[in-house]
């Protein structure tokens, strides 16, 4: 049975034993899981094959950002591998989009596919620097349009923004929202952060949380707070 939370877990991990140490913990009734860049390089598939066999549900998050023929290529492999959910870069532009998604259609293959708006790590000063003149929820909005009307199935955001796209995409868009918080969680390297249960107010359809529940003395009790955060409303 696919889960109902909206929670998915980071498993920023360096090596295949901790993640699945991890995973060992999580209850694939109860949340998601998050293979990023650091465990995915170093464990490759194998940890798609054991997460799954866990009966967790897993969102690939390599974040594409390439020419539209290897990020089609990229894409299909990932879905043939079972994951739920992909990633690509919005930045990529429309036609890598497009032929992301085509290629996915082509083959019958179900897995999600969104859309990297503004890193939840970036600020407006950020985007300055990168020659971005506007404000992170002006670009995402931008971006998030473009992703829409590329194909996309939803995107990743700040909750920050969450509100504002719901109202431009509508609810089924999908809204996955990194940069969680909980109130007495330090923000560490991101910048546009909120709670569980304000972004869920918000409009965040998922929740990406990491170092908030890997990184706790007791990532349980962590877990469990947000999931009594998220009931409370
Ligand atoms: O695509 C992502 O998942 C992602 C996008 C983004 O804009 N910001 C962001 O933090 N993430 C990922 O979400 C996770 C957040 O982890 P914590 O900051 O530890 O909660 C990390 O695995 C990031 O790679």
């Amino acid at each position: 049975m696919p889960t109902v939370s909206p929670l998915i877990i980071a498993l920023d991990y360096a090596s295949l034993d901790a993640a699945l140490c991890m995973a060992d913990r999580l209850d694939p009734a109860r949340c998601r899981v998050k293979v990023g860049k650091e465990l995915f390089t170093r464990s490759g598939p194998d940890v798609l094959e054991a997460l799954h066999g866990r009966c967790f549900e897993v969102f690939l998050d390599l974040k594409f950002h390439d020419i539209p023929n290897t990020v089609a290529g990229a894409v299909q492999a990932a879905a043939e591998q079972g994951v739920w959910m992909v990633n690509v870069h919005a930045g990529g532009g429309r036609r890598m989009m497009e032929a992301a998604k085509q290629r996915l259609v082509q083959h019958g293959l179900s897995t999600h596919l969104i859309a990297v708006t503004v890193l939840t790590s970036m600020a407006a000063e950020d985007l300055a620097e990168v020659g971005v003149g506007v404000s992170p929820a002006e670009q995402v909005e931008r971006l998030a349009i473009l992703a829409r009307d590329s194909g996309m199935d939803g995107v990743v955001c700040s909750a920050q923004e969450a509100e504002r796209l719901r109202a431009l995409c509508g609810d089924g868009f999908l809204k996955v929202t990194p940069g969680i918080r909980p109130a007495t969680a330090e923000a560490g390297d991101q910048r546009r952060v909120m709670t569980p249960a304000a972004a869920m107010g918000a409009g965040s359809t998922h929740l990406v949380v990491g170092r908030p529940v890997t990184q706790a003395d007791d990532p349980m009790a962590a877990l469990s707070a947000i999931e009594a955060e998220l009931a409370a409303g």
